[in-house]
């Protein structure tokens, strides 16, 4: 495990960014799962920002969502695939027939996770981008899900629903599920990048980098992926 800290935020964006930069410029062709988040606001802004600067050449790699909400349509401002696009993979010219999302709005959710699985199976990730919930969820595997699922419908744990109750404007407005990428699959991935800023990660850094391995902290299981890096601010690695 590789553990990064960043004075400021400012520092802690400018640091993830370049660690995404890093793997394209060694890899072109780079298959890479973007989160969604506050968290990776600042550091989707830096990496256009270092696109711009530097010209460097994102339009060969493939990029995934990690996850959605169930109901919310590619075209929602709020869902994670319209943010991820217009923050990121638009602006540093990921080709749109190399930008991949679950399809949140199928009927056959469960098809729909099987078809996300599969394109999964053909196309390898390189390095997965891991924000962390307050309460130690990684995508939307929640705690108490189960290690060995792959892409699958969770039902939103009530912490993650008040956590984005200022997102959505209210409590009642968040979506009740969501679809994200299993924790089996994430940890398949050639490598892991988990970024987490603000005081208010600090508690679950630390169980999740130094308590139990357990699915009570679904992010703990990071521990066992050989090629882990953690990039926090100050404030998030305070209590480590
Ligand atoms: N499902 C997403 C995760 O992919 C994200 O990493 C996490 C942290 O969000 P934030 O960065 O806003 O704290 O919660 C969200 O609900």
């Amino acid at each position: 495990m590789r553990i990064i800290v960043e004075d400021t935020e400012e520092q802690f964006h400018i640091a993830a960014a370049l660690e995404v930069t890093k793997q394209v410029v060694a890899k072109p062709e780079s298959v890479i799962t973007f989160a969604g988040g506050e968290t990776t606001v600042g550091v989707h802004r830096e990496l256009a920002q270092l696109c711009r600067q530097w010209r460097i050449d994102f339009s060969k790699m493939k990029a995934f969502t990690l996850d959605e909400y169930v109901g919310l349509s590619p075209d929602d401002p709020r869902s994670v695939s319209y943010r991820i696009r217009h923050q990121v993979l638009n602006p540093i010219g990921v080709q749109s027939d190399h930008i991949y999302m679950p399809d949140s709005m199928a009927e056959d959710l469960q098809q729909a996770c099987s078809t996300y699985d599969r394109l999964l199976d053909e196309y390898p990730v390189d390095l997965e981008i891991l924000g962390i919930g307050s309460n130690g969820h990684i995508g939307f595997n929640e705690p108490g899900t189960p290690f060995h699922l792959d892409t699958h419908v969770i039902h939103l744990a009530s912490r993650t629903t008040q956590d984005k109750a200022g997102f959505f404007g209210a409590v009642g407005s968040v979506p009740e599920q969501g679809i994200t990428v299993g924790i089996r699959r994430i940890m398949r991935s050639k490598q892991i990048l988990l970024l987490a800023k603000g005081k208010g990660k600090s508690e679950i850094i630390r169980r999740a980098l130094l308590g139990p391995i357990t699915t009570d902290v679904p992010a703990s299981v990071l521990q066992l992926h050989p090629s882990l890096t953690i990039i926090m601010d100050k404030a998030a690695a305070e209590l480590l």
